[in-house]
């Protein structure tokens, strides 16, 4: 078991990680304020652990909210629905809403919880391996938008982050994969040694052997947590944790939510990011080629759809939330354990890598 806390001025919060967890009965009642908690999932979610959710809530009173499996849903619509729900069942504003999913609930989860009566507590149980290193750590919520990914949201942090591993048995193979992609993104933003380790160790981290995905995820809570701490709203160091994320974003808009999984569209974006290093000299020709090697040993895309073109990106990453006095701002590795953001990438230096 191991347990990191998020420090921030205000609201600091811990992450259990342990194999087992949810099968604990009541472990979550210290984390729920009032009397009631209700749980939101999704259709897949729900038949493989919604019934040991429900009892880590021991006696408090228990509903549930069912939602379509989709990151199409992760939408204003499907968030009117969710609030519908609740005003109907009338939850209070000492009712804690519980995320069980991935990313998609989390986020959706999240932003309700961050507006719902101007606000009720929250508490992430991720499922995915993506959701469980980043999205349900550091209180980004949002949806989507067709013109941009989370281009709708709020800061707002959970009371709690309950990481079993165990779930990540039941997980898609895709999935896992897509999860990677983020924790690769981990070494490559903040910490070389990490990413020494990760290519030392990804023969068990692709056989999910348990010991080496709790030290994985383990490192990446950290390291989240670190930058959190550091800059909670994105003022400044934030940012680092969007490498490969405005290539990606364009990507998962312009091929429509779903298509490329996150994780997919961000391992293609970083290593569109590692390419402008190189072209840039913040990152040596075998750096490049180690990047992409590590996220290609996972399956994982390393270049953006055919179809895209320099003019499809910039339609999007005119959008993208780094944007400043018009210009993007683009995070960009400086070796392997360092990135940095900036405006001072050329068009010319885009046009050539992006076609
Ligand atoms: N808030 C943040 O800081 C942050 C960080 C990274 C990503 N995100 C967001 O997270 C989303 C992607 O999250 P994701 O990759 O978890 O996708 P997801 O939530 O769509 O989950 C992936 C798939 O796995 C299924 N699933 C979940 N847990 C499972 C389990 N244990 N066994 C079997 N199936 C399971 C889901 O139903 C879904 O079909 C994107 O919307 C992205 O923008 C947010
Ligand atoms: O927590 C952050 O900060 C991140 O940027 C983590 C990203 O992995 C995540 O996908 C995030 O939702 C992207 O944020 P956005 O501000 O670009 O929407
Ligand atoms: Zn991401």
């Amino acid at each position: 078991m191991s347990s990191i806390n998020v420090e921030l001025d205000e609201r600091s919060y811990p992450i259990t990680i342990e194999t087992g967890l949810l099968q604990q009965p009541g472990f979550l009642v210290p984390y729920i304020n009032g009397p009631q908690a209700v749980i939101i999932t999704n259709t897949t979610v729900a038949p493989l652990y919604l019934s040991n959710a429900v009892r880590a809530c021991g006696n408090k009173q228990v509903e549930v909210i069912e939602l379509p499996d989709g990151e199409q849903f992760k939408s204003l619509a499907q968030f009117e629905i969710v609030m519908t729900r609740l005003l109907e069942m009338n939850a209070a504003r000492d009712t804690t809403l519980i995320a069980l999913g991935g990313g998609v609930i989390g986020d959706l989860c999240g932003f309700v919880a961050a507006t719902y009566q101007r606000g009720v507590p929250f508490i992430q149980i991720p499922t995915t391996l993506l959701a469980q290193v980043d999205s349900s750590v550091g209180g980004k919520t949002a949806v989507n938008h067709p013109l941009g990914k989370n281009m709708i949201g709020a800061f707002y942090q959970p009371k709690y982050v309950a990481i079993d591993v165990n779930v990540i048995n039941t997980l898609p193979e895709r999935e896992f994969a897509a999860g990677m992609a983020e924790v690769i993104k981990y070494g490559i933003i903040y910490d070389g040694a990490f990413f020494d380790w990760l290519e030392t160790n990804q023969q068990s981290l692709r056989s999910h052997q348990a010991s080496v995905l709790i030290e994985a995820i383990s490192r990446c809570c950290q390291i989240k947590a670190d930058v959190v701490a550091q800059d909670e709203k994105e003022g400044g160091l934030r940012a680092i944790l969007n490498l490969g994320h405005t290539f990606g974003h364009a990507i998962e808009a312009e091929q429509g939510y779903g298509k490329w999984l996150h994780g997919e569209a961000v391992a293609a974006g970083t290593v569109i990011a590692s390419q402008v290093a190189q072209c840039m000299g913040w990152l040596s020709a075998s750096e490049c080629r180690r990047i992409e090697s590590l996220l290609a040993a996972f399956g994982l895309p390393v270049c953006g759809p055919e179809s895209m073109d320099y003019h499809a990106y910039v339609r999007h990453m005119v959008r993208d939330k780094k944007v400043e006095a018009g210009k993007i701002r683009f995070v960009i590795p400086k070796g392997i354990g360092r990135a940095v953001v900036t405006k001072d990438v050329s068009d010319t230096i885009l046009r050539q890598i992006l076609g």
